[in-house]
């Protein structure tokens, strides 16, 4: 039977309402979960590693460079089929994309969590682990990378991103739809994702990068703040197609001047950045400037690659381009 190391780091799927207090917070283990799904054990030998009991609101890049460790080190041992974790919603598509660009093994490593918590009646947790464990030991889900899986649906970790902040029905992949689902009978995968790319973790610390946001009126102060204060890369949250006022894009060219890299991506949910306006602060003009088309990948994750590129010894404009359109 295969083996399937579960690594329980928190969330509300290990979350239950505090007597006292009525809040909801961190609760049960990782052992606590496994109780819940006695079916498992039609599937897999599941092994838990307890990492940690912490809102995924907490999740930071030193945390991000353990976990990436420890899925390296379970799926680097041939018994194991595949590695699930369970993880707070609200940063879970940041670190499936994080481990997506740094896990090394093609097995299957799926990242599940719950809406409602364990204190609820209608608690979501026990459906997504067992479906979870079912998708690590399927063949199919090899080379697919590191998926995110919750309500039946599976998502690709580059394009998933959470649309709900209370509905079961929360993680979606916009135009680029799901990978798959899982049914009663079996897991169905109809798609596969085709832009994946790998970057080592070295031993350097992570450098700063922030995200600065363009709205209506935006005066870039805080961009320029955030290079004054040694950010080392800057990812604008442009607006459209990549596009940002004067101010902004004054504040941009401030970043460069400094030759701190801007990668611009957008809150627009679908399509991408490119360098199309020509207005002073349209999307040709900061690419001209020396800025990186982020492309459709959304701003947290762009932070990321732009992180994991400049850790690995790329700032170059042309390079740091070809690395967000791979
Ligand atoms: N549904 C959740 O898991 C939300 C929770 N605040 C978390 O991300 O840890």
């Amino acid at each position: 039977q295969p083996v399937v190391q579960f690594i329980a780091t928190g969330g509300t799927i290990a979350m239950k309402i505090d007597p006292v207090t009525k809040g909801v917070v961190p609760a049960i283990s990782g052992d606590d979960l496994m109780q819940t799904v006695p079916d498992a054990g039609k599937y897999a030998t599941v092994e838990v590693n307890n990492f940690s009991n912490m809102s995924a609101n907490y999740v930071e890049a030193k945390w991000w460079t353990r976990l990436t460790k420890a899925v390296d080190d379970a799926l680097a041992r041939p018994e194991v089929a595949g590695v699930v974790i369970a993880h707070g919603t609200d940063t879970m598509e940041e670190t499936a994309y994080w481990l997506d660009l740094t896990v090394k093994s093609d097995k299957p490593v799926i990242l599940i969590g719950a809406q409602r918590n364990a204190s609820s009646p209608d608690f979501d947790g026990p459906r997504n682990l067992l479906n979870a464990i079912r998708i690590a030991t399927t063949e199919q889900a090899r080379g697919k990378g590191v998926m995110l899986a919750m309500n039946n649906q599976i998502n690709a970790a580059r394009s998933v991103t959470k649309t709900h902040t209370g509905d079961v029905e929360t993680f979606k992949s916009g135009d680029f739809g799901f990978l798959g689902e899982v049914w009663e009978d079996k897991v169905i995968f109809t798609n596969a994702p085709l832009r994946r790319q790998h970057i080592d973790i070295g031993t350097a610390e992570m450098p700063r990068v922030e995200i600065l946001a363009m709205f209506g009126g935006a005066d870039g102060s805080l961009l320029r703040y955030a290079v004054d204060q040694g950010a080392k890369g800057i990812v604008v949250q442009a607006v459209g197609m990549g596009n940002m006022n004067v101010s902004m894009f004054e504040a941009v060219k401030y970043a460069l001047s400094k030759n701190v890299p801007v990668v611009v991506a957008t809150r627009v949910p679908n399509g991408r950045t490119m360098p199309v306006y020509g207005f002073v602060g349209g999307g040709k003009t900061s690419y001209e400037a020396g800025a990186v088309m982020a492309g459709d990948l959304s701003p947290q994750k762009a932070r990321l690659l732009l992180m994991l590129l400049l850790q690995s010894g790329v700032s170059a404009q042309a390079e740091l381009q070809a690395a967000f359109d791979r």
